[in-house]
């Protein structure tokens, strides 16, 4: 674990829109030596003269644009950040020959499962099948990562997860929105029927998988982390508007997502048997200390919707009012 090694020296890049995975990370770690950088990926020169301040031992890349409907409006800052930053990234920790790099992918790169078949899972040797531009830059960078690793020995490993929740989640996806839109009394916008299936991953659970690969993974490998919570949409709207004693008819139904992958359900068996790690938080659990986290940051959630958030949510949501 990180806290048994104080001087390592290790970089996690951000951009704003991941799931507070950050935030959290840092929380739980003891590591003076930890940073935790915010920034433009793709700016080679930004990163190339941190690289040579700091000289990191091991880098982990959270750094994405992460919100599967922004990329349907506008692919193309999801190839250059989600692509072509970790082309820099990985260009940097060649550079400066980084001891381990970490690339924070997703499940989504496998597509996903149809709704009756429950039996099916993600494993990490099935094939790329991605449904969405996001999802096609995250394959796409998986890729790349794999061939660094061949081609030049780049010690990188790589984590596809399920759907994080938790506290400093942007609340552009679906848990914030709907507790901030609840608190709100507006409409609860719920795509298509409701009935596609996710697979909730508390974010304290998905930082203990980083940090495990990150010290004791194989490198070129790839580890799936879920959280065996699947629920339906519908499920996770009606469980939160229960918590907040709010009533089911804010739920509207809605266009469907182009493209909308039915089901994601993870296999974490790999990273379970070779490095011992298992989800702690269960969905209830999860979603009660999401819901009071929200409650008690009013300061932290108010900055951002009333920032440069607020001009895509009157997009996509003001006529759902
Ligand atoms: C924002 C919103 C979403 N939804 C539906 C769409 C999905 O079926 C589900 C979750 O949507 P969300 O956009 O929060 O997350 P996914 O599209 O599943 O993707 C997320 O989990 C994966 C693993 C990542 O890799 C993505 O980075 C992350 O954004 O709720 C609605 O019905 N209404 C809404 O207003």
């Amino acid at each position: 674990m990180l806290k048994n090694h104080p001087n390592y020296k290790i970089v996690c890049l951000d951009l704003l829109t991941y799931a507070g995975n950050l935030e959290t990370l840092e929380s739980i770690m003891d590591n003076p030596n930890f940073k935790f950088v915010k920034g433009d990926i793709t700016d080679r020169e930004l990163v190339f003269e941190l690289f040579e301040k700091e000289k990191f031992d091991a880098v982990v890349n959270f750094a994405a644009e992460s919100h599967v409907d922004r990329s349907i409006e506008n692919p193309e800052i999801f190839l250059k950040t989600n692509i072509l930053g970790t082309q820099v990234l990985m260009d940097a920790c060649r550079a400066f020959d980084t001891k381990r790099f970490h690339q924070v992918s997703t499940d989504e790169v496998y597509g996903d499962l149809p709704l009756e078949r429950l039996d099916l899972f993600f494993t990490e040797d099935m094939p790329i099948k991605a449904s969405s531009p996001y999802s096609a830059s995250k394959a796409a960078a998986d890729l790349l990562v794999l061939a660094y690793c061949r081609t030049y020995n780049l010690p990188a490993t790589i984590s596809r997860c399920s759907n994080n929740y938790g506290p400093y989640q942007f609340p552009e996806k679906l848990i914030p929105l709907v507790i901030l839109r609840a608190l709100d009394n507006k409409t609860i916008p719920v795509y298509g029927t409701g009935e596609n299936v996710r697979d909730w991953l508390y974010v304290e659970d998905h930082c203990r998988a980083i940090d495990l690969i990150l010290h004791d993974g194989t490198i070129g490998e790839v580890y799936n982390i879920g959280g065996h919570n699947e629920k339906t949409n519908l499920e996770v709207v009606k469980t939160i508007l229960k918590e907040l004693k709010k009533p089911e008819s804010l739920i509207t139904f809605v266009k469907d997502r182009a493209g909308h992958d039915l089901r994601y359900a993870i296999d974490p068996s790999k990273i379970h048997k070779e490095l011992g790690w298992l989800p702690t938080t269960n969905f209830d659990d999860g979603i009660k200390r999401t819901v009071q986290w929200y409650l008690a940051n009013k300061n932290w959630w108010e900055k951002i919707i009333n920032g440069e958030y607020r001009n895509y949510y009157e997009r996509m949501y003001a006529e759902k009012e």
